[in-house]
């Protein structure tokens, strides 16, 4: 299509005009700098009539690890990252539209928990890319996002991908996000009992599409499942001493390896002459999650979503295909912690932390949010083709900030 414009064109609206076809697409760029990796998402949306929702044609998805906080002490080589992501975008967006298109990068867990001046100092450096760039970019293009934002904005695009936030009769679904440093609970409540017991910083209102939903949604920092290894072997936010060796039951009793995370080392282990296996390794996570989240009753009954590491481990242990996700209970994983817990030389070709982290999803499921043995997940990657990220969400609330959708 050309830029011209053809005589006819003042008797159609815009939308409905021949040659104008696909003059109503457009497209918007989102980073998500996660605490194990940054990704881009570039999105194209077609309005095809100014009274409905836009449709999302399709989406450009690339990730690289490690995560921008592990440049910490190299900001420029951290935006270096994001810079290559970014040239990406140059050849998925055609050159008349770069002008218009927004790129914006929005920081979690990862950067939460540096110290403030290191988290500024990459943003800094991740601006000066986009202001390089041919792209538009907007006031707060780069930042950390609040915790409640990331649970909403997922929740956003999983109930807008499975067609609940359009037409009467919605119903929509929870969302549970597991990721490296924090995790993510939201749902729409449905009973009054729930707003009145549950703590106000836990509800937020937010609108989208017309619509204001009160949302049930919190994020726990410290709860992704690479801090929880450090919190189970009791090295999380602690001085370590140099070579000081950390032990757990949840892991293989011979192991001694290191670990480098959130730019210190840690040298960990099993129980060489101790206890190993689930029974052992459950207390240990237990103590994790114990007592340490709220517990909506509202949740036992419902079912939830879930993505991220809740996905990747049930793939790793096939409780459901790689591609395809599936439907599990929530003792599902509680079966499998066991079989691999009690079995870890069976599984040495995996992860020396299988066991560990398949532990501690149960007891984060089970006795931090209190759900049912029987509480069903669907665990999904993609729907229709896109990643169910909170990035969708967050690019809808970025249009619609720029007045280019409502
Ligand atoms: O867009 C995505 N597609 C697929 N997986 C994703 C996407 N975004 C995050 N993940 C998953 O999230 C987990 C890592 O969490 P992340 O690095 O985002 O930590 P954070 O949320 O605590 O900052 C991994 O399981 C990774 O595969
Ligand atoms: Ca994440």
């Amino acid at each position: 299509h050309s830029n011209r414009v053809m005589w006819f064109q003042d008797f159609f609206p815009p939308n409905m005009c021949p040659i104008n076809a696909k003059a109503n697409t457009f497209y918007g760029i989102m980073f998500d700098a996660g605490s194990t990796g940054t990704r881009i998402h570039i999105y194209t949306f077609v309005q095809k009539s100014p009274e409905n929702l836009p449709e999302l044609e399709g989406e450009i998805f690339e990730s690289v690890k490690p995560g921008l906080s592990a440049y910490a002490d190299q900001p420029e080589k951290g935006a270096e990252t994001v810079k290559k992501l970014l040239d990406m975008a140059i050849d998925a967006v055609p050159p008349h539209l770069w002008k218009k298109t927004p790129v914006v990068l929005k920081a979690t867990a990862g950067l939460r928990l540096l110290s403030e001046e290191k988290a500024q100092a990459l943003l800094l450096e991740v601006k000066e890319v986009f202001e390089e760039s041919p792209f538009l970019v907007p006031e707060d293009s780069v930042g950390i996002m609040d915790g409640s934002h990331e649970g909403i904005l997922a929740w956003i695009t999983v109930n807008f991908l499975t067609g609940q936030l359009s037409g009467q009769n919605q119903q929509t679904v929870g969302t549970l996000d597991l990721g490296g440093a924090s995790t993510q609970i939201t749902f729409l409540p449905r009973f009054e009992e729930t707003l009145k017991e549950t703590p106000g910083d836990f509800l937020t209102s937010f609108e989208m599409f017309n619509s204001t939903y009160k949302l049930y949604t919190h994020s726990y920092l410290g709860f992704g499942l690479k801090a929880a290894r450090l919190a189970t072997l009791g090295a999380l936010n602690m001085e370590v001493v140099d070579g000081q060796m950390f032990r757990s039951s949840c892991l293989p009793k011979q192991l001694e390896a290191e670990w480098h995370f959130g730019g210190v080392k840690y040298r960990y282990g099993g129980n060489k002459e101790g206890e190993t296996g689930f029974k052992p390794c459950y207390l240990e996570v237990l103590k994790v999650v114990k007592g340490k989240l709220h517990q909506p009753d509202e949740i036992r009954g419902s079912s939830f979503y879930a993505f991220s590491y809740y996905y990747d481990r049930a793939a790793d242990t096939n409780l459901i295909d790689y591609e395809q996700g599936g439907v599990l209970e929530v003792r599902d994983f509680e079966r499998k912690a066991k079989e691999v817990c009690d079995n870890m030389e069976r599984y040495n070709s995996a992860s020396p932390f299988l066991c560990m982290d398949l532990a501690y999803i149960t007891a984060l499921l089970k006795e931090g949010f209190g759900f049912r043995d029987h509480t069903l997940l669907q665990l999904t990657k993609k729907v229709n083709n896109i990643e169910t990220s909170w990035t969708l969400g967050a690019t809808f609330h970025l249009l619609q900030s720029l007045g280019l959708t409502y």
